[in-house]
């Protein structure tokens, strides 16, 4: 079928169809039974019938599903609810993982609406993730919304492109090869003299909007060698010739666009298509990113083509440091594949995976500093004593326990992947809760949610305490107590063979960003319209993915 906007695509294929379909048969019917009733009543009766038909499906695989738990000596789930109404109004209300906490709350562990099962159990996610992985797939309905902005890509529901994309990017994601201490250094320099520009002109700092973007600048530098100089007042910054057709703050605005509408489908689920009634939210974002991108991609195939090597952009052009050749994501593709296509989603899946986590991350990571000043007081300490005067060695973040610890902390508190989500293949079971139950069975192409919040904020598997941002837990007998036998209870990254590909990078640019953050800055405080923030829950956490109204910060510059 032609697409039209994703909203009517989707009521076409879920209500429109059938109904029309119902409408004209009873047309037809009338005309050559000879019947004589009013056009109102044929509408009403496609109506009540397509509607009988949604209601009488779902109670016919709730039966269907009951004989096969019991055939296979297992129990339905317990049953929750969460409409597709519920999902949206408590979604808007709420944190983005608000809408499961309050169903966790409400049911416990394991929670099964018409066709969805959530669970916030170490065990089922060490059998989803890992032991019996092959049976849970990417869940088909977050493929159609990732797919139509991001092509295919390693976030593919087949598991044959999966593999292959995971396999021709991961030598990438080596260690030894993104290790790129110096630019994420030159990075954090130019974050520190933003901030300091800011206040010097008596303004307070966004350090969200800041940190959005310069992961940009530092994600386009390793994936195409080349940044987009989105710091306007970064020394040295200069619009950038490899992006020539549009503004760069236009294609940052894209992209973090794309990242936003991607985020938000995920979080409506399969209703998605519904809020964009009117049209493709993307289609602008992703026009504007192609219009960049795909001459890039082009130079960089035509070169390989003409000198038999990928050698893309190495310049000095704001990111302060160029790639070595070869180094870049782009590099190693257009050595593989001269598929622009294939190419250009690789690029776009690793764009949107990377950046928003490590931008996330650090700026709750300094908003957690902001509210404990007796943390920071004490990494700043851990920081002072290190060696290196200027960029870390390998050797110096190895010894900074304490950075590790609050990095750690605040992936627990504030995991940038919220719920992460599969579908099952084949029907399974899982083991009850209470063990003296049955076990609990899961049907076939059931969307599994797990949520990532709550299993890292539990006090049954963290300790008492689990609430509060104490970064020593990952550091005391609690690691030991807790974490060191149990390691599914801390999951920023996921696990198994899907586990985060680019894991190592947001460590080490955090890791440099903080400590540039912290030799410049001795206090960190929150103005009115952030500190408020919060409030929620009365506990000491965040969990939204971006802070609605930024983070609003005032730094006061250390006294040398
Ligand atoms: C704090 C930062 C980050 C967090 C919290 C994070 C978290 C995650 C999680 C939880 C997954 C698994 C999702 C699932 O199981 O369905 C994932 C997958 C992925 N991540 Fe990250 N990530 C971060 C940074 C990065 C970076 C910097 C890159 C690349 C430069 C990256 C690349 C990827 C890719 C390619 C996948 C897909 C792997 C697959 O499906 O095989 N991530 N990430």
């Amino acid at each position: 079928m032609a697409r039209t906007t994703p909203g009517l695509d989707f009521l076409a294929q879920n209500l429109f169809i059938p109904g029309l379909f119902l409408f004209f048969f009873l047309v037809t019917a009338r005309h050559w039974l000879d019947l004589h009733f009013a056009t109102w009543i044929l509408v009403s009766a496609a109506v009540a019938v397509v509607s009988l038909h949604i209601i009488g499906r779902t109670v016919l695989r709730e039966y269907v599903q009951a004989v096969e738990a019991a055939r296979m000596g297992a129990r339905p789930a317990p049953v929750g609810s969460q409409s597709p109404i519920s999902r949206i109004l408590l979604g808007h209300l709420g944190y983005p993982a608000g809408t499961f906490w309050k169903l966790v709350e409400a049911y416990g562990p394991v929670l099964f609406g018409s066709n969805m099962v959530i669970t916030t159990s170490p065990d089922h996610v060490k059998i989803i993730l890992r032991t019996d992985s092959h049976n849970y797939a990417k869940d088909e309905s977050l493929h159609e919304a990732m797919d139509l902005v991001l092509g295919t890509g390693v976030f593919s529901l087949s598991v044959d492109m999966w593999k292959f994309h995971r396999t021709i990017t991961r030598p990438f994601f080596d260690r030894n090869r993104v290790t790129h201490l110096e630019m994420f250094s030159h990075n954090a320099q130019s974050v520190a003299a933003q901030i300091i520009s800011t206040m010097k002109a008596s303004q307070a700092v966004d350090f969200q909007s800041l940190i959005r973007y310069s992961t940009l600048n530092i994600a386009t530098s390793l994936l195409f060698g080349t940044c987009v100089s989105s710091l306007p007042n970064a020394p040295g910054a200069k619009p950038n010739s490899a992006f020539p057709l549009l503004p760069v703050t236009e294609f940052c605005e894209a992209l973090l666009q794309l990242q936003d509408i991607v985020s938000e489908r995920q979080r409506l689920g399969w209703v998605w298509p519904l809020y964009e009634l009117l049209g493709d939210k993307a289609k602008k974002p992703l026009n504007i990113i192609g219009r960049n991108f795909d001459p890039i991609i082009q130079r960089a195939i035509g070169r390989k083509m003409m000198k038999g090597v990928g050698v893309i952009y190495h310049g000095s052009d704001g990111c302060g440091v160029g790639e070595g050749e070869g180094e870049t994501l782009l590099d190693h593709l257009v050595e593989l594949t001269s598929d622009a296509n294939l190419v250009k989603s690789a690029i776009l899946n690793t764009l949107i995976a990377g950046r928003a986590g490590t931008a996330t991350t650090l700026t709750h990571l300094v908003y957690f500093l902001a509210r404990h000043p007796t943390v920071m007081s004490r990494l700043s300490a851990e920081i002072a004593a290190m060696d290196s005067a200027q960029t870390p060695t390998d050797t110096d973040m190895a010894d900074l326990r304490y950075l590790r610890a609050v990095i750690n902390e605040t992936l627990r508190l504030a995991p940038q992947v919220q719920y992460v989500s599969r579908e099952s293949v084949e029907a399974t079971t899982w083991p009850s809760p209470d063990l003296h139950e049955k076990r609990i069975y899961i049907p076939p192409r059931t969307k599994i949610l797990f949520d990532v919040s709550a299993l890292h904020s539990s006090n049954e598997l963290w300790g008492p305490d689990a609430d509060h941002f104490d970064p020593d837990r990952f550091l005391d007998r609690r690691f030991t107590t807790y974490l060191a036998p149990n390691p599914h209870i801390f999951l920023p990254f996921g696990a198994g063979p899907r586990t985060c590909l680019g894991k190592d990078f947001p460590y080490d640019e955090i890791s440099v960003a903080v400590i540039e953050l912290l030799r410049r800055f001795s206090v960190i405080s929150l103005l009115p319209r952030s500190s408020e923030w919060d409030a929620r829950r009365g506990l000491d956490r965040a969990s939204s993915m971006n802070i609605p109204q930024g983070l609003w910060v005032k730094m006061e510059e250390t006294v040398q």
